[in-house]
């Protein structure tokens, strides 16, 4: 049962320092998360297929930013790319994150009609095509590409590649030996795009977002394992990492693309 993540709910929720105003772009015009209003985006009959080749042996860590938790991969090569969809070019796999709440009400960043998930995952990839380095490419308008892909809860629905992830959270700074993320992301070709931006600091207005259409399914003991890590280290008064993700922004001067019907 999804339930509609309503304004007035959130209105409580502790926001953590990294999304606490100001956090504004002035003169931002392509600030991302936003809303999909379904009913608005427009079919792009040229938009083509996605296509996602990963290879599992560039799978580095999973570490704990302080943000999220995030997987980093090998991308001194093209070894793990997407290429077409919206994209003129192919972009290499970087690293892929998450973001929750701490309640199944929300957590996911873009939201669909108004509704929340209660989380997301980004593959975040990058244009080694143009740019020579990863840093440039995330200061360019075409300079990255993020999957969005929804999670949702469903109890009868253990997710066997995230279990994966989950086993290595309690002692995150985990090597991993091989990982393939493809297996995060639903068979469904269906997305909407759009130009956006990080939806953390630096904010730049760099992203060109793949949103899946269709989520995937987790259990909820694989969500409350997300819960159980920290924004603070050692030491510090524990700080549980929940609600990690930004405010939606306004569409402003910008149409959200369907490569479906
Ligand atoms: C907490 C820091 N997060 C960011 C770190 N990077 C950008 C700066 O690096 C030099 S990044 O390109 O890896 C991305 S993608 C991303 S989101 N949520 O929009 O997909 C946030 C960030
Ligand atoms: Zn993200």
């Amino acid at each position: 049962l999804q339930v509609w993540g309503s304004p007035d709910s959130l209105h409580r929720l502790p926001v953590h320092p990294l999304w606490q105003s100001p956090l504004t772009i002035p003169g931002g015009t392509r600030q991302s998360p936003i809303n999909i209003q379904w009913r608005d985006s427009v079919y792009d009959p040229f938009l083509k297929p996605l296509k996602i080749s990963y290879d599992p042996t560039t799978c580095l860590h999973i570490w704990n930013n302080g943000y999220s938790f995030l997987v980093e991969f090998d991308d001194s090569a093209d070894r793990s790319i997407i290429v077409g969809g919206p994209l003129e070019n192919q972009y290499r796999l970087k690293q892929f994150h998450f973001h929750w709440g701490a309640i199944n009400e929300w957590g996911s960043e873009h939201t669909v009609d108004s509704k929340f998930y209660p989380a997301e995952l980004h593959l975040v990839h990058w244009n080694a095509v143009v740019y020579p380095t990863f840093e440039e490419a995330v200061m360019e308008g075409n300079g990255l590409a993020v999957i969005g892909v929804f999670l949702k809860v469903n109890s009868l629905s253990h997710h066997e590649g995230l279990q994966t992830l989950v086993d290595a959270l309690p002692a995150v700074k985990h090597k991993f030996d091989v990982f393939d993320p493809s297996c995060l992301i639903p068979s469904c070709p269906d997305y909407w795009t759009y130009a956006g931006s990080l939806t953390t600091p630096p904010l730049t207005e760099s992203v060109t977002w793949i949103i899946k259409k269709k989520p995937i399914e987790v259990d909820e003991n694989q969500l409350e394992a997300f819960r159980m890590l920290l924004f603070t280290s050692d030491g510090e008064e524990e700080k549980r990492m929940v609600d990690n993700f930004r405010p939606l922004q306004p569409l402003m001067n910008r149409t959200v693309r369907s490569s479906f019907q």
